[in-house]
């Protein structure tokens, strides 16, 4: 499958020269939607975890479909304020300024494997944020899944430095 056919790029959105990278166009789609689960869950097959994680909000979306389909449960990992119980919060650096991410403190059990899912992996900081919080709570990410990489941003280098397996569904160069 060319996931690539149901990506929509937007040229200088939210600003002049980021190619923006839609994916509800993939979303919407019900071949392009399937297709994409299903490839995310190929690429783990035979693998044991015990909790699949999605970022908010598209990694929600697609970690949730990926969970459904593992037979596993599904930890979302929220921007800052938005859990109700008990949370562990790990920050993160943005283009300009930090952002937090955050889970419930009792959102996995120690020793728990963890497979992460987002739409895409730029900076990586986003996800390596976290890894952190994983780690933190005593479980282990092992490999970060994503439909998109932006290649040239790193990402990739960052997570594997942590000893994580990345993989994606398509790569784009540049931003
Ligand atoms: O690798 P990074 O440089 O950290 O960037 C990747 C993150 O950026 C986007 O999310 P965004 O923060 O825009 O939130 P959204 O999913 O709610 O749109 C994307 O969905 C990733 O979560
Ligand atoms: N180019 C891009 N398209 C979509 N989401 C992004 N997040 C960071 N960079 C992005």
């Amino acid at each position: 499958m060319d996931v690539k056919q149901f990506i929509r790029t937007i040229p200088d959105y939210p600003k002049e020269g980021i190619f923006f990278r839609d994916i509800t166009t993939l979303l919407g789609d019900a071949e392009g939607f399937r297709s994409a689960v299903d490839a995310l869950v190929q690429l783990h097959k035979g693998a044991k975890f015990d909790k699949v994680a999605g970022i908010e909000a598209h990694g929600f979306i697609l970690g949730g479909a990926v969970a459904h389909q593992l037979g596993l449960g599904f930890v979302p990992v929220r921007k800052k304020g938005k859990l109700p119980w008990t949370t562990i919060g790990q920050e993160y650096d943005l283009e300009y300024g930090t952002d937090t991410v955050e889970i419930h403190s009792d959102a996995i059990s120690a020793g728990d494997r963890i497979l992460l899912i987002d739409d895409l992996i730029a900076t990586g900081g986003t996800a390596e944020a976290a890894v952190k919080l994983f780690a933190r709570a005593g479980g282990n990410v092992l490999a970060a899944s994503f439909v998109i990489e932006l290649s040239e941003l790193g990402g990739r280098q960052r997570l594997e430095a942590l000893d994580i397996e990345v993989l994606s569904l398509c790569a784009y160069e540049g931003h």
